[in-house]
């Protein structure tokens, strides 16, 4: 076990963003959380990285835990003067060969003089996961790490983290609003609504009724869109009542 919450709940200005919330993450094993917008999912992994604090309930982490974050978006002023490499070495604590060795691994060693702001989507997400990696991180936290590129780009970025988890035995925690590639580059996907709707593995969970309920009928995985149907309420207990028929799209 890398890091455990139990029965987790957090709560601002008297609303329950998240509740009941149980989540083990183990070395060498890939979360995935997927939810609507506001569900909580950013929260819950701010909780994870131990930047929030919960407001009832338990997050434990092993000693020392070394966690890389990958946030969801980086916002630099477009005249400030940053490089690749300026970028990279802000991190915390790396060594020299060890930043040599993820800048080859993410195959970013040309950009390393190039300004952060002329990056392209694919290009500044490596190196968002490339400074993730420079911790040597037992745990990967990575907020929509596919965002903002085309499906071939989201595709080879999944593979990455599929084949860093092995070469680094780590466990990794991420946000998907991409469910087609998650349900191929996940171990447990985690339907999360303020609470922990269903999860499980994701052939299982396609199955599950609360999941048909959140994402709709299952799909050939290559065709699935990411679809919240919102004609049902939920309560912390994930049962659901009718309350129309929309159906919103994210
Ligand atoms: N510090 C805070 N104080 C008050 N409300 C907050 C705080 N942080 C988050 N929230 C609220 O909690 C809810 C969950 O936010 P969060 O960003 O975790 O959702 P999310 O699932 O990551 O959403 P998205 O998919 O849109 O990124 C939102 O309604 C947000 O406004």
């Amino acid at each position: 076990m890398l890091i455990q919450m139990r029965n987790l709940a957090f709560v601002r200005q008297g609303r329950t963003i998240l509740e009941n919330i149980d989540l083990t993450i183990k070395r060498g094993e890939i979360v995935t959380l997927i939810g609507p917008n506001g569900a909580g999912k950013s929260t819950l992994l701010k909780i994870a990285l131990g930047l929030l604090a919960p407001s009832s309930g338990s997050r434990q982490a092993i000693a020392n835990i070394r966690i890389g974050y990958m946030p969801q978006k980086l916002s630099l002023p477009e005249t400030l003067p940053l490089t690749v490499k300026d970028f990279l070495k802000l991190a915390k604590s790396y060594e020299k060969s060890q930043l040599q060795h993820v800048v080859h691994r993410l195959k970013i060693d040309h950009l390393l003089k190039t300004p952060m702001q002329r990056l392209s989507g694919g290009e500044l997400q490596r190196t968002l996961l490339a400074r993730a990696l420079l911790c040597k991180p037992e745990l990967l936290v990575l907020d929509e790490p596919v965002q903002g590129l085309d499906v071939s780009g989201q595709s080879e970025l999944y593979h990455l983290i599929h084949n860093l988890r092995e070469e680094l035995d780590c466990g990794v925690l991420m946000v998907s609003h991409d469910l087609h590639l998650v349900m191929a580059n996940t171990d447990k996907v985690i339907c999360l609504n303020g609470h922990v709707c269903c999860e499980g593995h994701p052939q299982t969970i396609q199955q599950d009724p609360s999941y048909l309920e959140l994402f709709g009928r299952a799909m050939p995985a290559h065709l699935a869109p990411y679809t919240h149907h919102h004609d049902h309420t939920h309560d912390a207990h994930c049962s659901h009542g009718l309350n129309g028929n929309t159906e919103e799209k994210h």
